[in-house]
């Protein structure tokens, strides 16, 4: 998988409401009613994760979760980023 460059980032950023590129991630937080709601979430978050062989580096704190993502094998962000966010986004929307 090759490494995007900013522009290609910046460009598929725009259909992924609320994820931010810093410090050579794709990052969003997300808050929820209570820790049930979150932790539940990230669960299916994780199937979809070993589905697509692609993980996050997450932070749930209570109710919210802040979830980065970048590609370790290649030290930037690649379209398995781009698909996985794409991929929470549904998820999160469908809970
Ligand atoms: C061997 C296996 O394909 C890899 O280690 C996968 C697993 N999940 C991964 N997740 C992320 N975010 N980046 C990777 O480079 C990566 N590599």
């Amino acid at each position: 998988m090759e490494k995007l460059d900013n522009n290609q980032i910046e460009a598929h950023l725009k259909s992924l409401a609320g994820w931010s590129h810093e410090n050579g991630s794709i990052i969003k937080k997300f808050v929820f009613k209570d820790f049930k709601e979150a932790f539940s979430t990230m669960t299916r978050i994780a199937f979809e994760c070993e589905r697509l062989n692609h993980h996050p580096d997450w932070e749930n704190v209570y109710n919210s979760l802040t979830i980065k993502l970048n590609t370790h094998d290649v030290g930037g962000i690649t379209l398995n980023d781009i698909e996985l966010a794409k991929s929470i986004e549904e998820i999160v929307s469908n809970s």
